[in-house]
């Protein structure tokens, strides 16, 4: 059994656990980072970064797909590669991958210990290290930054055992299959499944309810499952599916009809992962939802010197999150006892999917919850000018200000650009900007954001804070 003594531990070395880790390192050179898998990130190994480079190459299909609206035909039959696909989305992945692994590598020798933790006492870690030895990490303060995993009801492993894979399997892949069922119709398996769809792979999406996508507002969640059902073969309220394996195929039983996949994807959210670190042990409150409660404006535990970040929390389980979240715990980790607040930035979460959806700011369902006074100005991308002029007109943008200061507080949005949107709606809230404010600043002809304009003085009016707008304003420019 070897023996460490430090200031501090940190639990993960993801994105949480390596912005811990330096801002930890600004208070002590007594650190040590644990790591139980392979350095590299969920966001660049699994998550964000492969994620996004299967969307890259479903974008690209689906432009040659939808060339003939424009007047552009192509003349031989697209063909996909599904090999080329896969190998483009792992290489450039794996480019990803080795830079975060290279920055970790360049962490002093010492402060870096490959294996799993648990706890066996407060403050006291064992840890059974990759290079066979048994460690003993005795820290005075500790940050957990375990992530998270997906949830996967027992009754579809035990119907499809290894026919049931993960994100983490899919960029793995070395070719497209012909045939995937998605469960879960939340933001991993929305992205992926338009993906593989417009990649040539058969998709079914599951529901076990009606809802489609996070929006909250429901106007929006109606305009998500209508515009996702036209292109996507979604199933919803389907609570218990009938799934079994026969071979190597998974058969689902819906509407007395089997239809065969080659793999059931495990999209139904995502929990902490806690399991396994003797919580038991170590003296911390735990829920009875299983997580920790904790303070997200200095990630502290309790009272305790245990700090929290990242998706390990289960409360923003987004990538910018888990590095200002790392950055807080650990910096207050190795300031321990004198924690300090921090401020958090305003909300801000993006699908990428076709159309986009972001929420920016407090969600309609947060704001009603709250009982904060609010009024919503709207916009439909159906009749937007350079919506329409690029092809990508669906979908509708609504904004939230507070009634009597015309403070914007919200935003959720479905259409064309949204992630690019979605950050300016964000900054604003942040700054705490009045629909006046917004309206005064410059609005470029012909844009995207002439639709926010328009909402902006729908809201205005009815905020009672300006006149009416006018209706296909001249000067506005054509389209607005
Ligand atoms: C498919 C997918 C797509 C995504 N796309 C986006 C996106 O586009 N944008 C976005 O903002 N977010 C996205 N996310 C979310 C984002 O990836 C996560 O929020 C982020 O990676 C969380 O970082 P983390 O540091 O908390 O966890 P991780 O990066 O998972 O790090 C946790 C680390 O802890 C280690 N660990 C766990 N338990 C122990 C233990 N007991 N001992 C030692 N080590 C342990 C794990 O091995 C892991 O390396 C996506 C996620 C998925 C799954
Ligand atoms: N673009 C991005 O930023 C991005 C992309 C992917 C993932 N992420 C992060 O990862 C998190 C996890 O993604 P996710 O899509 O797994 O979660 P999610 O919360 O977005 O969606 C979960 C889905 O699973 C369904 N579900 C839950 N329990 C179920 C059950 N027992 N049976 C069937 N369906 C069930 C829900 O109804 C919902 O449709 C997201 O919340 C997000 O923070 C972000």
């Amino acid at each position: 059994m070897r023996e460490h003594h430090v200031d501090v531990a940190i639990i993960g070395s993801g994105t949480a656990g390596m912005s811990a880790y330096r801002a930890a390192l600004a208070h002590s050179p007594r650190v040590l980072a644990i790591e139980g898998g392979p350095y590299g990130t969920t966001c660049a190994r699994v998550g964000c970064m492969p994620s996004k480079l299967l969307i890259a190459a479903a974008e690209a299909a689906h432009a040659v797909a939808e060339a003939g609206r424009f007047g552009v035909y192509i003349d031989r039959p697209a063909r996909i590669d599904g090999a080329a696909v896969m190998a483009r989305v792992r290489s450039e992945r794996d480019r990803f991958v080795g830079f975060v692994t290279e920055a970790v590598q360049a962490w002093a020798p010492e402060h870096r210990l490959q294996g799993w933790a648990r706890f066996t006492a407060p403050q006291t870690l064992e840890v059974k290290g990759h290079d066979g030895e048994l460690h003993r990490v005795h820290a005075a303060r500790i940050v957990i930054a375990t992530g998270s995993e997906p949830h996967i009801e027992p009754a579809w492993s035990a119907a499809l055992g290894d026919r049931l894979i993960r994100n983490d399997e899919l960029f793995d892949w070395r070719t497209l299959p012909q045939a995937v069922l998605v469960l879960g119709t939340g933001v991993i398996a929305l992205e992926l499944a338009q993906a593989l769809h417009r990649l040539g792979v058969r998709v079914r999406v599951l529901g076990r309810s009606q809802r489609v996508g996070p929006l909250t507002d429901p106007a929006l969640q109606a305009l998500a499952r209508e515009l996702f059902s036209s292109e996507l073969a979604l199933s919803l309220n389907q609570a218990t599916p009938h799934l079994r394996r026969e071979g190597d195929e998974v058969l689902l039983e819906l509407d007395g009809r089997v239809e065969r996949f080659d793999f059931a994807l495990a999209a139904a959210g995502r929990h902490p992962l806690l399991a396994g670190l003797g919580l038991e042990h170590s003296g911390l409150p735990l829920q009875a939802d299983g997580r920790l409660p904790f303070d997200p404006h200095t990630g502290q535990v309790g009272n305790s010197p245990v700090f929290i970040a990242g998706d390990a929390n289960g409360e923003r389980e987004l990538l910018h999150e888990a590095a200002d979240e790392g950055r807080i715990a650990g910096d207050n980790a190795g300031r321990w006892p004198d924690v300090r607040v921090r401020p958090r930035r305003a909300p801000l979460a993006i699908v990428f999917s076709d159309p986009q959806m972001a929420i920016a700011g407090r969600s309609h369902a947060e704001l009603q919850a709250a009982g904060t006074p609010f009024l919503a100005g709207q916009v439909s991308f159906a009749d937007q000018g350079r919506s329409r002029v690029m092809g990508v007109n669906r979908g509708a943008l609504h904004i939230y200000a507070e009634v009597g200061s015309g403070r914007l507080l919200g935003a959720e949005m479905l259409g064309p650009r949204a992630e690019h949107l979605a950050h300016l709606l964000a900054w604003s809230v942040q700054r705490g900007d009045t629909v006046q404010q917004m309206l005064d600043s410059p609005f470029y002809h012909p844009v995207i954001e002439e639709g926010l304009r328009t909402a902006l003085r729908l809201l205005q009016r009815d905020l009672r804070m300006g006149p009416p707008p006018v209706e296909r304003c001249l000067d506005c420019g054509p389209g607005a």
